[in-house]
């Protein structure tokens, strides 16, 4: 009997021990699938988030390759949010923004007019009175010669066609028409010819607004469908060249630009080769305008216009004045069409400034339109110089 049980314990013994054995194999080869099962568990992060979520059940469910990470790089690495598309504006249309800016005009210039007729509809017409009307013009920026000529034309007009109200205000307006000169061809030029773009250089003095009047263009540019580049040439002020890109950005318009410092007859250069290779309509330049002395303005604006022509000619060269810098101005616009050939001319900040008679100066001065005027900071602020609706204006 004893013999007996010892037999019966050690075949106990045995099945116990291969029942523990077998638990233990049974979860080890477990462990090794749910170790599998996380191999090919698909990664968190990456460019899944932005992917539909997926069904891991799904049989067919592709595995993910296994993931690789740097050394250095963070367990999780966190996806950056995908930039957000930058709004582009909408560019208010020329028309729309003639009417809205004639009223502003009329605000600005309608003092000149006003005081005119007040003086010219006196009762008696004598030197005094006429003297005051010189100086009222003079006041006006409408420069020297203009005036006496305006002065000359009135006087005897008004002898002979009577100076009832009605009678006084029409022949100001024809008088000052003529002299703002409605003939000038102010049409820009922003198409190039046999397949080439049309290229306009901007110049003017730091501050007088070249880098916004730059910027306005393109938006007038844009709200007529037309393709632009710009090029920032005016390298000297990097904040000039940040403030070109945020014009661009806001039109969707393509700023071309170098390094601080950089040669700006290079970045204008590459500015019209981008031009050309996109096939855009028209590509603007804004430049640097240091009047420090005009031999380096005229060595560094001569050269950016001879470079930019070793690709396309240039169709316009438009000069930015600020009206309220008045004879000061006058004198800048001298030298810079001495320097290059002036086609056009921008008046900035008309909106600040009652002297408007500058219009007359300054296209006697260098014989060319005033084609383009500023009336305010805002990005829709600039309209083409209409030669009647400013001579209203005038008139108040
Ligand atoms: N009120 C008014 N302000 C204007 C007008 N045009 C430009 N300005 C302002 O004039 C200032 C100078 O303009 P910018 O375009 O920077 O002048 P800039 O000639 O390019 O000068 P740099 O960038 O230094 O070369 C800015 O504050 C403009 O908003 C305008 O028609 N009316």
């Amino acid at each position: 009997m004893g013999y007996f049980a010892d037999w019966v314990l050690l075949v106990v013994g045995l099945l116990l021990v291969a029942v523990v054995s077998g638990v233990a194999l049974l979860s080890g080869s477990r462990r090794r699938r749910d170790g599998d099962t996380d191999e090919v568990a698909p990664p968190s992060g990456g460019t899944d988030v932005l992917a539909p979520e997926r069904d891991d059940t799904r049989q067919d469910a592709p595995s993910a390759p296994p993931r690789t990470v740097e050394p250095d790089a963070p367990a999780a690495p966190v996806e950056p949010e995908a930039p957000a598309a930058p709004e582009v504006d909408r560019p208010e249309s020329a028309a729309s923004r003639l009417v809205r800016l004639r009223q502003r005009l009329s605000r600005s210039q309608g003092a000149l007019g006003k005081g005119l007729l007040a003086l010219l509809s006196r009762d008696r017409l004598d030197e005094d009175t006429w003297e005051d009307i010189e100086d009222t013009l003079l006041a006006a920026d409408i420069g020297v010669a203009p005036t006496q000529e305006l002065v000359e034309r009135l006087r005897t007009r008004l002898r002979v066609e009577g100076s009832g109200a009605a009678d006084v205000r029409a022949v100001l307006k024809e008088e000052l028409l003529a002299l703002v000169d409605p003939g000038m061809d102010r049409r820009l030029a922003v198409s190039g010819e046999d397949g080439q773009p049309g290229v306009v250089l901007v110049v003017g003095v730091n501050g007088a607004g070249k880098t916004t009047t730059v910027g306005k263009i393109a938006r007038i540019l844009r709200s007529e469908d037309l393709a632009v580049v710009m090029g920032a040439a005016d390298t000297f002020r990097a904040a000039a060249v940040e403030q070109l890109a945020t014009w661009g950005e806001r039109v969707d318009v393509e700023v071309v630009r170098g390094p601080e410092g950089t040669d700006p007859a290079s970045v204008a250069f590459e500015a019209v080769r981008t031009a050309k290779e996109k096939g855009v309509d028209t590509v603007l330049v804004d430049t640097a305008g240091r009047l420090q002395n005009k031999a380096g303005l005229m060595d560094e604006l001569g050269k950016v216009k001879r470079v930019i022509e070793k690709q396309a000619p240039v169709t316009e060269v438009l000069l930015v004045l600020d009206a309220t810098t008045g004879q000061n101005g006058m004198v800048q616009a001298r030298v810079f069409s001495e320097v290059v050939d002036v086609t056009g001319i921008v008046l900035t900040k008309l909106d600040g400034s009652a002297k408007g008679g500058i219009v007359v100066a300054v296209q006697r001065e260098l014989g060319v339109p005033v084609k383009l005027v500023g009336l305010g900071e805002g990005a829709d602020d600039l309209a083409p110089f209409d030669a009647e609706a400013f001579t209203e204006a005038l008139l108040g």
